[in-house]
């Protein structure tokens, strides 16, 4: 059986992270794409040079050529600004707007049948661009925030319940920004939900809610920390969990920013909600029910995502 092709669409941190990644778990041939040059065949010549070590079989290609993303099952695109201490993601809309475009008009003249996961930010907005250039249908295109963001909501329970990350299920909704909604109710640990952990004295509600704030600050604390650019370990891995569902099948459960149009009361929209992913891309919107609290972070944070894709369509509307 041939292996499958993984398209990276910008090679940079996360992008050759994702390169790695992505041959250390035996997901195929890996083509890096940059508009930087020789960068993307220097990443992707290193990782081969690697392959031998590790043990996996895969040709590596870098390239400047969207001819080259040809045959690509699966295309993650990074392409783009990150931003740097003091920017909020949503300043980046401007510049990764016209980077997704492009990036768009690549994937629909080489690889209109991939299955496409966007990571660049301002992330729900960003994939509607893309999807909307790339013109693919909803289900294939898809966003990774909400894995990356329900990961370090785990994490931080993991450490505060001094239990493994592996026992530790939670689910981060809504937008990938300041007003992401991480649910309290919905997070458990080996089935116990977070709230009766607190009853059984595991933790305080002081402590979760911290927690919770953590989490939603959880990409500017590392961008405080690195200083020149964002976390990229955490989002590759992410990413590759959403490829691999998709590739394998697995039909996992996983928060992505997907098209929901008709569930939670949307009416089209890219937004963080839990959805199946297989191998005919998001397979289903998982609609589960919030309480009122819940229903208003959400409510929220569908309109942050809202007042920027105005945002978008106000800069189409100055541009002419
Ligand atoms: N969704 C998430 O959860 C999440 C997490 C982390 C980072 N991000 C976002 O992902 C993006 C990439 O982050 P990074 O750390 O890899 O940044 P990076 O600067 O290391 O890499 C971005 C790469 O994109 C390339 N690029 C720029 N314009 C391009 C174009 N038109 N075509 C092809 N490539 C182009 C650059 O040359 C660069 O190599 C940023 O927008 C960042 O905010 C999102
Ligand atoms: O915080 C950022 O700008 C990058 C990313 O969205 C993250 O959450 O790490």
């Amino acid at each position: 059986m041939a292996r499958n092709k993984i398209a990276l669409v910008g090679a940079g941190n996360i992008g050759g992270t994702l390169a790695l990644l992505a041959g250390l778990k035996d997901l195929g041939d890996i083509t890096l794409f940059d508009i930087a040059e020789g960068m993307p065949q220097g990443k992707a010549l290193d990782i081969a040079q690697a392959s031998p070590v590790e043990g996996f079989d895969a040709v590596l290609k870098g390239t400047n050529d969207y001819a080259d993303l040809k045959g690509a099952d699966v295309v993650i695109v990074t392409a783009g600004v990150p931003r740097k201490p003091g920017m909020s993601r949503d300043d980046l809309v401007g510049i990764n707007t016209k980077v997704m475009r492009a990036v768009g008009a690549g994937i629909k003249a080489n690889c209109p049948d991939a299955f496409v996961i966007c990571i660049t930010n301002p992330l729900d907005v960003m994939v509607g661009v893309l999807r909307d250039a790339a013109g693919l249908p909803y289900e294939k295109v898809v966003g990774m925030a909400g894995v990356l963001d329900s990961a370090r909501f785990r994490y931080f329970l993991a450490e505060e319940f001094k239990v493994s990350v592996e026992d530790v299920n939670a689910f981060v909704l809504g937008g990938h920004g300041d007003t992401m909604v991480p649910l309290v109710r919905y997070s458990a640990v080996a089935g116990i939900p977070v709230p009766d952990l607190i009853k059984m004295g595991w933790s305080t509600q002081e402590k979760i809610d911290q927690i919770v704030q953590r989490t939603r600050d959880g990409g500017a604390e590392i961008v405080g920390l690195l200083k020149t650019g964002s976390a990229f370990y955490a989002p590759a891995s992410s990413a590759i969990q959403m490829a691999e569902s998709y590739l394998k099948d697995k039909k996992r459960v996983l928060p992505c920013a997907a098209y929901v149009k008709g569930a939670y009361g949307l009416d089209g929209l890219y937004v963080g909600v839990p959805v199946v992913i297989g191998a005919k891309g998001v397979e289903r919107i998982v609609e589960i029910e919030l309480n009122a609290d819940e229903q208003k972070m959400f409510e929220n944070s569908v309109g942050a995502v809202k007042a920027l894709v105005e945002i978008v369509k106000n800069m189409d509307a100055t541009a002419g």
